[in-house]
């Protein structure tokens, strides 16, 4: 365990040398862990369990192309594959990864299942504390953890190849069987984080939900659309407003940041972008905190979840994303990324 320290604030950090395989092995080896869902979360997680030596079973729906997408992936019908319900009886511990909506529209069959004993675990801390919306309140005799990796479940598979790790924060919410701490900490390792941080599912929905319609998805895209729509009506072509708006960001600058932070990434540009960027930064700032504010605001009242519930719990939700998605796909600034990825000679090399 480190700590971390800042200022006056002092949080620990678990890290992999805190749980090695004996000790994953001593605390979970006698546990069936289902996982309920194969979205990104569910497939990255579970894998990666496996791989780690975890009794893994996967609960879903039958013909569904999360089944098909199980059954490419080693998993066997009947031994490590089971219809939802079956999976959760089986399980010892049971990993909620449908999404959101379907957390909640699950939640009747579940609950039978969770008998004395078992353990709950979430990687989000919507269904728990948005109870009043998703009536989601686990019996009394049960274990409920969490453990939610901070980045797509994609990367948690792909670092955990690589032999890197996601971070991932941690809430212990309730303890029945004194194990609680025990078995979230151990998962917490086993689905491949980097290091595990404490907090609240109170906490962990906020700013989960506060840092994906903001700065990690929603306010970047708002933002390189701004500039991209600016420089293009100001007579510049479509290469040249991707290139000054994404990809110098995504290929040169962001890794400088992840590298060594902001300071670093503006003491490698001139002294020109230094001057220019520390004089307009702050008008940045000081534009976009009213959105942010009201953004919070609106995950406090519970309205983002409101709507997430009432869009993704239509039976045509999947059907409006896509359209959404390929929108932007064909908008003129993604069409531009492609032509400009394929550019890129490491891609040109493989072909
Ligand atoms: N996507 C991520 O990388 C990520 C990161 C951190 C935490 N989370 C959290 O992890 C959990 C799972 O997220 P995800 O993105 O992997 O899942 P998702 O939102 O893609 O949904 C997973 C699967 O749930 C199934 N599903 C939806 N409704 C259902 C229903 N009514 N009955 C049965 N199955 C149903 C769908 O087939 C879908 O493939 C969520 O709580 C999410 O907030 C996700
Ligand atoms: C990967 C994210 C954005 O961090 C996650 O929160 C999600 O909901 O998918
Ligand atoms: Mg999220
Ligand atoms: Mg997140």
């Amino acid at each position: 365990m480190k700590e971390i320290r800042i200022n006056d604030f002092v949080e620990q950090a678990v890290e992999r040398s805190d749980y090695p395989p004996e000790k994953i092995k001593s605390i979970l080896g006698n546990e069936t862990v289902a996982v309920l869902g194969y979205g990104v979360q569910g497939r990255g997680q579970s894998l990666n369990m496996r791989d780690n030596g975890l009794k893994v079973i996967i609960g879903l729906r039958p013909n569904s192309a999360g089944w098909a997408l199980a059954l490419e992936d080693g998993w066997v019908p009947g031994k490590t594959l089971f219809p939802l319900e079956e999976a959760a009886e089986k399980g010892t511990i049971i990993q909620y990864l449908l999404s959101d909506a379907g957390q909640k529209d699950f939640w009747p069959k579940l609950k039978p299942h969770l008998t004395a004993g078992k353990a709950l675990y979430f990687s989000h801390g919507f269904s728990l504390v948005y109870h009043d919306q998703t009536g989601v309140i686990p019996p009394k005799d049960i274990d409920v953890i969490l453990v939610a990796p901070k980045g797509s479940g994609t990367t948690v598979r792909k670092h955990f190849l690589e032999g890197r790790g996601i971070n991932s924060s941690f809430v212990v919410h309730q303890d029945a069987t004194g194990r609680a701490r025990e078995r979230c900490l151990a998962l917490g390792i086993a689905i491949g984080s980097g290091y595990l941080f404490e907090t609240t599912a109170r906490k962990e929905v906020f700013s989960d939900l506060t840092g994906e319609r903001g700065v990690l998805m929603g306010a970047i895209y708002g933002l390189w659309l701004a500039q991209y729509e600016v420089l293009r009506a100001k007579g510049h072509s479509p290469s040249e407003a991707f290139n000054e708006t994404v990809e110098e960001a995504t290929q040169s600058l962001y890794p400088l940041i992840a590298e060594k932070g902001m300071d670093w990434m503006y003491a490698n540009c001139s002294t020109t972008a230094q001057r220019g960027a520390l004089d307009w930064f702050t008008k940045f700032r000081d534009a976009s905190k009213p959105v942010f504010e009201q953004l919070y605001h609106s995950v406090e009242t519970g309205e983002e979840t409101r709507r997430t519930l009432e869009a993704n719990s239509r039976p045509d939700y999947r059907v409006n994303l896509e359209k959404e998605l390929k929108a932007i796909a064909d908008s003129e600034m993604w069409r531009a990324g492609v032509a400009v990825r394929a550019l890129r000679p490491e891609r040109q090399e493989k072909k």
